[in-house]
């Protein structure tokens, strides 16, 4: 059985295929500048021994569809395909950012569900617009297969009450449904998940730090969610590539009322114009890291500011968690940047939170720990991998054995 996993993003797609159930990673691949002239493709085939085998393409894919229809091309290429046909693949695992109230598990992929994830792109402008087209589009591509949709939003369904409501008049809540919902969930249980079984303690009191483009934080107890950094949508908490995060509402009300924004040029500015681009002119962190390098004040402000925001929520979840067994960082920047993981740790020792920087320095695909030896809180580095926990999430719902 084939189990294909697809997170697409408003300009990228990233897929995966398993077989299962030996949870094999059959290939893997990303679509990035979607809708641009110079289109990248890269895939990669996994062989059952020797080096993976990598190709590279740039060609012009103007939309998801031609993307999606090039990974498909990829898929059944003779000599180098993984598949014969679309129709071998029966099972299609789809991230999608934002589910609501109303999704708190993975769900097949019904008429009545796209209607609601499409109800909720205003909630998540950047993210599930693309996601209900990657559905479309592996609907028409692979018409033999069932569509899962696993939500970044379900593992947080489990925070109490009073770290979900915002103190708003109740009816907001009740009847529109203006509460913390959190995101990046299938990261955050993942990690958690991978840092219990490393510390062999099923109950561990975790902070995850997901920093990627988009970055939040979650305090995790015994497998449950207790809180989360991103709100009602993916914007509040950390600072992000391209976004502000945490923010006083007073600002918009500046902004609109003095200084004639609209409603979407907010939405933009924080969205898209704020964050590390905002800041330094950069929203990857690897370009941000060379200006620092390089003596750019506005960089190593930017770089501080960062870590600085990481390093609050730190000590508000070792509060809400009531103790600490380990700190767990993850993706694109948590799992490449020493800078960032140092110096959001520093000062932290009172709290049992130490990095080792010779351990820190050590680059690795592997989950490892860099706190010294013996420390009171293990500092872990635990590489997430969304596309893997959501073809579990699928191969659980349909009970998929062979
Ligand atoms: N070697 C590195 N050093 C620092 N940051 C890195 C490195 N590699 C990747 N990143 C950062 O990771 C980010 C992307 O992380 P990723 O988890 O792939 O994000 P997303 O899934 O949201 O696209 C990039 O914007 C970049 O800033
Ligand atoms: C929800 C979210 O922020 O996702 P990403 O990091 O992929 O942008
Ligand atoms: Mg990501």
């Amino acid at each position: 059985m084939n189990i294909f996993v697809v997170n697409s993003g408003s300009s990228s797609i990233k897929y995966q295929l398993f077989r299962w159930p030996a949870e094999q990673p059959v290939c893997a691949g990303l679509v990035e500048r979607l809708g641009l002239p110079d289109s990248v493709i890269t895939h990669t085939v996994f062989g059952a021994e020797g080096e993976p085998q990598r190709q590279q393409r740039t060609l012009a894919l103007p939309d998801h569809a031609a993307g999606l229809r090039e990974v498909v091309g990829l898929l059944t290429a003779a000599g180098t395909g993984v598949i014969q046909d679309p129709g071998d693949i029966r099972v299609i695992g789809h991230r999608v950012v934002h589910g609501g109230e109303k999704f708190a598990a993975t769900t097949l992929i019904e008429a009545a569900v796209k209607a609601e994830i499409k109800a909720l792109f205003a909630l998540a402008p950047l993210h599930n617009p693309a996601n209900y087209l990657g559905i479309e589009v592996c609907e028409e591509l692979f018409p033999a297969a069932r569509q899962v949709a696993v939500f970044d939003t379900a593992f947080h369904q489990t925070l109490p009450e009073y770290a979900f409501r915002y103190a708003l008049p109740a009816a907001l809540y009740h009847e529109q449904g203006i509460r913390v919902y959190g995101f990046h969930g299938t990261s955050h249980q993942y990690v958690a998940g991978q840092a219990a079984a490393y510390l062999q303690k099923p109950d561990a009191r975790l902070v995850t730090v997901h920093l990627g483009n988009g970055c939040s934080m979650a305090a995790v107890h015994a497998g449950r969610c207790l809180d989360t950094s991103m709100g009602f949508g993916p914007l509040s908490g950390l600072v992000m590539g391209t976004r502000s995060g945490d923010l006083d509402p007073s600002v918009i009300f500046y902004l609109t009322g003095q200084l004639g924004y609209s409603v979407d040029e907010v939405s933009a500015l924080l969205n898209k114009q704020s964050g590390m681009l905002g800041l330094t002119g950069h929203s990857d962190m690897r370009d941000v890291g060379a200006a620092v390098a390089a003596g750019d004040p506005e960089a190593t402000l930017a770089l501080a500011l960062y870590a600085y925001r990481i390093k609050k929520y730190l000590g508000a979840y070792a509060a809400v968690l009531g103790g600490l067994d380990a700190v767990v960082f993850t993706a694109g920047v948590g799992e490449n940047d020493a800078a960032v993981r140092r110096l959001a740790c520093a000062g932290l020792e009172f709290l049992g939170v130490q990095v080792d920087e010779a351990r820190n320095a050590v680059r690795s695909r592997e989950l490892r720990e860099i706190s010294p030896a013996g420390a009171a809180v293990k500092v872990l580095v635990v590489p997430t991998n969304e596309e893997l926990e959501i073809a579990r999430q699928c191969a659980a719902l349909l009970e998929v054995r062979l």
